[in-house]
């Protein structure tokens, strides 16, 4: 990455928990910035390179202070954390009280008035930071969870500007959401937004429903529709737009990758590595309880128990990205999804022939398009997720017509990829069901149902997301 000179104040800024780069501590004590993971960075990031926008997000690294720099045509703008702000506002509030929250309630939130604490101050930092950075009449996009307080921050030091709030992951139902002790000021913190989004029109309802409840305003009673007829608050003099806008990819540019003949060949050499097998199973999480990886991992073992399928003639492969390492759940998440695994490979597997192939690690991208190409099943069972940005890669990466989606009902992306085999990742039966069925699909029908996954895929990528999320904004940063 090349580093230019301190950027100026920006009309347009993302604020983020994170940078779409962290900065990386080597054993030898040198440093290098490696891409961020996850796919809230996959999405903005191409975008905001090409308005030569500010991105203002934490580097990745604690107790480290990173001046600002430009990274070839994006600004950044690194907020530092305390050893003590990244355990009680990332690790705690963010990813062990408002993430399973969000998620459904998988696990059991914790509720720490400490770690709230935190999670006010760090929010407050990035506010000021966005303030310090931010031209007169600019507009400043914030993004999800972790910094839902940020838009009433800003707009008390900066009431000029024009504030858009992101959510990425689903808002919850309004009876799980009520469980919070801080319940108001997270909404009264949101409403400091000119226009709040979500992935899907039930998140802004239930936001709507909140608004009333529990800040006392009266908002529209129609039916938020899809990037159209957004809700609305009034608070005090400013109107509040609350709408849906389910995130996408850059479409385009992956069918471009997938078609190359680097990308090509490396989807080969994986099949040939894995012992040319008849079918290839692939899914692609970071390692998350919320990713459903154990679910597809039990319905792999009973159907090779069962002998429906044969291990030397199915190979999976699950690629599972660290996250959040020293979170609780996590850690013992890891440990079941390993020895499931081992049990796996130790009852079925052979000398050089494993059943799973368990990557745990992240890949570049080329690495990961090449994946794709190789897999004849895509298997995303998430028991709840705000968007899934890898079940669109696939299907772009799809320009063949070849491969089958099996796809939770539980993912912001089952509204819209219908033609996949949409499953219910808590029916193991219905499972194992659908991974047959999309093993041994029929070309013609597999080539159907791929057609019309890609028009989908390819017609709303993620320019189209952040342009109507803009429009809706009123910005000229639209276009
Ligand atoms: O920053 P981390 O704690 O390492 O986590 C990575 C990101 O995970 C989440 O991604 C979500 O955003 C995606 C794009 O909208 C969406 O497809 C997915 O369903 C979500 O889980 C998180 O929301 C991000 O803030 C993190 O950066
Ligand atoms: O080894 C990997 C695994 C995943 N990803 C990317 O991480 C993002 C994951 O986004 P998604 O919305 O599916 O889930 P999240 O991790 O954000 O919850 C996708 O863009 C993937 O291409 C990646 O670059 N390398």
């Amino acid at each position: 990455m090349s580093k230019g000179s301190t950027p100026q104040r920006a009309d347009f800024v993302v604020v983020a928990n994170r940078l779409p780069v962290d900065l990386e501590r080597l054993e030898d004590g040198t440093e290098r910035w490696k891409h961020s993971p996850g796919g809230l960075v996959t999405a903005l990031e191409p975008f905001l390179r090409a308005r030569r926008g500010a991105w203002v997000g934490w580097p990745g690294v604690a107790d480290t202070e990173v001046e600002p720099f430009t990274d070839e045509d994006m600004h950044l703008h690194p907020v530092p954390l305390s050893s003590a702000e990244f355990r009680d506002y990332y690790e705690g509030f963010s990813n062990a009280t408002l993430w399973p929250l969000y998620h459904d309630v998988v696990v059991p939130p914790v509720f720490d008035r400490s770690w709230w604490d935190a999670y006010q101050r760090v929010n407050r930092r990035f506010a000021e930071a966005a303030a310090r950075v931010s031209a007169e009449g600019a507009t400043v996009w914030v993004q999800d969870y972790q910094l839902q307080l940020v838009p009433a921050m800003l707009r008390e030091l900066r009431p000029d500007l024009r504030i858009g709030f992101f959510l990425h992951i689903p808002f919850p139902p309004v009876e799980l959401f009520m469980q919070l002790p801080w319940r108001t000021e997270i909404v009264r913190g949101l409403l400091g937004a000119d226009l709040v989004g979500f992935h899907r029109p039930g998140g802004a309802q239930n936001f709507l429903w909140l608004a009333r409840r529990l800040a006392g305003f009266e908002p529209s009673r129609g039916q938020v529709g899809v990037r159209s007829r957004p809700g609305v608050v009034q608070v005090g003099d400013r109107t509040v737009r609350v709408g849906a806008f389910p995130i996408s990819i850059a479409s385009a540019e992956l069918d471009r990758l997938a078609r190359s003949k680097e990308v090509q060949q490396r989807a080969r050499e994986i099949r040939r590595e894995l012992g040319e097998p008849r079918r290839i199973m692939l899914g692609v999480d970071r390692l998350d309880y919320t990713k459903g990886i154990d679910v597809r991992l039990h319905a792999m073992h009973e159907l090779l128990a069962d002998g429906h399928i044969k291990a030397e003639d199915v190979a999976m492969i699950q690629i599972a990205t660290p996250s959040r390492e020293r979170v609780e759940h996590y850690k013992q998440m890891r440990e079941d999804i390993e020895r499931e695994v081992g049990r796996i490979n130790g009852e079925f597997g052979r000398v050089g022939h494993p059943a799973v192939h368990y990557l745990h690690t992240s890949v570049d991208r080329k690495d990961l398009v090449a994946f794709y190409c190789a897999a004849d099943v895509m298997v995303v069972t998430p028991v709840r997720d705000g968007m899934n940005l890898v079940c669109k890669e696939y299907v772009a990466c799809r320009h063949d017509l070849g491969g089958a989606l099996v796809l939770s009902e539980f993912a912001g992306a089952a509204a819209e990829l219908t033609s996949a085999f949409l499953v219910n990742p808590h029916n193991l039966d219905g499972v194992k069901d659908a991974l047959l069925a999309a093993l041994d699909i029929d070309e013609a029908e597999g080539r159907r149902r791929m057609r019309a996954l890609r028009r989908q895929v390819l017609t709303h990528d993620v320019d189209r997301w952040a342009r109507s999320f803009l429009e809706a904004l009123g910005t000229p940063h639209a276009e």
